[in-house]
């Protein structure tokens, strides 16, 4: 377990199990109560007075539970909420330290899983079904111990009942664990799909295959009523033959008990408690059962939360990561995001100290790949990348991170202001600042023209703006930033003439800048005065050099060269 176990139980916690208990044992009191009405009837000894003294102590017992009730309910709720709290901010921190190669697709339900509703979950084991077990298994106990003092072979009857309640628990326990762990898979796997489902409606829709036509939701949806369905009827049974065996015990109770009563070896009113409390214990034990099971499948959640907890990190570390001069280097570094598809194979790149550097090879080839190593979002299976001379194998992403800005194409904004956004890139920054990035951008313009301009709401995932307008915004994010490393993913592909030329023109502001820059062109003006371009296939450097000497050399650089100038 986790040294900061995020699980710990707090004071509250322990002070509500303290209560439910107590809570248990004075509501065990309400039958001895009912013992000395009986008693006192049955000996014609009810008077006023007795009355009185019945009427004062059922009060006081009510009230003393309803105030320990009161407090013990509040101290679980509060210390229930604390730690769940507690859960979810650790939660939220933990997934920045994971690595990315964590998060694939089946991963992000799983994560989202638990943040969400494993931590319910959880929460509810410690609000409600632990104090409500404590409590019942509490006056159980406490009330054979009092049938004990009646009639010891009654108490024995119960106690039997109470010891079948083992291998009952047992089977549902394992039913719950078989089941109850895929019914969980289960529910993440429908979450990845409700996200996809979400994110990707626009397109679901434009193909028409959205609601019940979309197969991912719908197969999911029904996997996870089947798993319900058999969770439930794995349980159901087990539950029932105990419920029929623990009733056994009301009329052995009567026939026991009876029997003494009419050799006179037990007294009448003992006689009529032991004939009554039967029909309460039986229902209080299969009540346990219920929960118990609920609980174990409840405990499921923690497990779950546990297991991201225990996730490796990435390496934290205060260290300081400020290297003098920006050069990459790459030495025979091997990648693969799957294991047995390798991406980089021996690869070895060597990127100028505040040079423009460009990458070119075909779709699928590595070329981002190579920006997500320099950026540490995934370490290298072999070999060594290293900035400025340092190695960032033992250095933090973070500190990493903080010598590069990127401009990629998938540009994240998020659902606050146009200026909020883009000061993410560096929190401090003065309005001024980011107005002065945003015309640098070439994106003040259309900003100001917005109904709030810079206070003007992106919208969930910017998707008040274009694609230009976004990239922009991506580029204005990299100049506030003034990393010393620039990475930039160029996209314009998809851009219409005007945006190109706007993103095209902000992208030449930002080369202006001394700075080492790494940049994947898909247009070859760029890539034509670049200080020097890697042509990348198979996992390596297959081609490096100026533009006029990679025409020279006449291989794939040539051929792509080529292939553009005849569109
Ligand atoms: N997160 C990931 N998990 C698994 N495989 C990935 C992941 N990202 C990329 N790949 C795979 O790695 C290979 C290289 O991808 P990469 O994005 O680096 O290529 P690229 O040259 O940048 O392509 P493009 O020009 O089309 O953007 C591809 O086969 C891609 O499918």
């Amino acid at each position: 377990m986790n040294k900061n176990n995020p699980m710990k139980w707090n004071k509250q916690l322990f002070l509500s199990v303290i209560c439910v208990m107590l809570e248990g044992l004075l509501s065990g009191c309400n039958f001895m109560v009912m013992y000395y009405i009986f008693q006192s009837l049955w000996k014609q000894q009810m008077v006023m007075g007795k009355i009185m003294e019945i009427t004062g102590s059922i009060a006081v017992i009510f009230l003393i539970r309803l105030i320990i009730y009161s407090f013990g309910y509040v101290q679980g709720q509060v210390g229930g909420a604390s730690v769940s709290k507690h859960i979810r901010l650790f939660l939220g921190d933990k997934l920045r330290k994971i690595p990315l190669s964590r998060f694939q697709k089946s991963m992000t339900g799983e994560y989202i899983n638990v943040a969400t509703e494993n931590v319910n979950s959880y929460e509810q084991i410690l609000t409600h079904k632990m104090g409500d077990i404590i409590k019942n298994l509490t006056l159980t106990v406490m009330l054979i111990i009092f049938i004990a003092t009646l009639y010891i072979p009654s108490a024995l009857i119960l106690l039997a009942a109470e010891l079948l309640f083992i291998p009952a628990i047992a089977i549902s326990f394992r039913a719950v664990k078989k089941y109850g762990i895929k019914k969980n898979a289960i529910c993440a796997e429908n979450v990845s799909s409700m996200v996809e489902y979400i994110t990707g409606i626009q397109t679901f829709r434009a193909y028409g295959i959205g609601g019940t036509k979309n197969k991912s939701v719908t197969s999911s949806m029904k996997k996870f009523s089947d798993i319900s369905f058999i969770y439930e009827l794995k349980i159901i049974p087990d539950g029932v033959v105990y419920s029929i065996l623990i009733g056994c015990t009301l009329p052995l109770e009567i026939m026991v008990a009876g029997d003494s009563w009419m050799s006179g070896r037990l007294e009448t009113t003992p006689f009529v408690i032991i004939c009554l409390l039967p029909l309460y214990l039986t229902k209080l034990l299969g009540t346990i059962f219920v929960d118990m099971t609920s609980y174990k499948n409840l405990m499921i959640a923690k497990q779950k939360i546990n297991a991201v907890v225990e996730i490796p990190e990435e390496i934290q570390t205060n260290q300081v990561f400020a290297p003098q001069k920006h050069d990459i280097i790459f030495e025979h570094v091997d990648f693969s995001y799957e294991k047995g598809e390798t991406i980089c194979r021996d690869m070895n790149i060597r990127i100028e100290d505040q040079k423009l550097t460009a990458i070119v090879g075909d779709s699928g080839s590595g070329k981002s790949t190579v920006l997500n190593l320099i950026s540490k979002y995934y370490d290298p299976d072999a070999g060594d990348i290293r900035i400025g001379g340092c190695s960032i194998q033992n250095m933090g992403t973070e500190q990493v991170l903080s010598q590069i800005s990127t401009v990629d194409q998938d540009v994240f904004l998020f659902d606050d202001t146009i200026q909020n956004n883009i000061r993410y890139a560096r929190v401090q920054a003065t309005n001024e600042e980011i107005e002065k990035a945003c015309r640098e951008a070439n994106c003040d313009e259309f900003i100001r023209k917005m109904p709030q301009g810079y206070d003007t709401m992106a919208g969930e995932n910017g998707n008040q703006l274009s694609g230009g307008e976004r990239q922009r915004l991506s580029i204005a994010r990299a100049i506030l930033k003034d990393a010393p490393i620039l990475l930039l993913d160029e996209a314009t592909a998809n851009l219409d003439v005007e945006n190109e030329l706007a993103v095209k023109q902000a992208i030449v502001n930002l080369l202006k800048k001394k700075k080492t820059v790494v940049i994947i062109a898909h247009t070859m003006s760029i890539v034509k005065n670049s200080d020097k371009i890697l042509v990348i296939a198979d996992g390596k450097v297959k081609e490096e050099g100026k533009h006029e000497e990679l025409l020279r050399i006449n291989g794939k650089y040539a051929a792509m060269w080529k292939a553009e100038q005849q569109l």
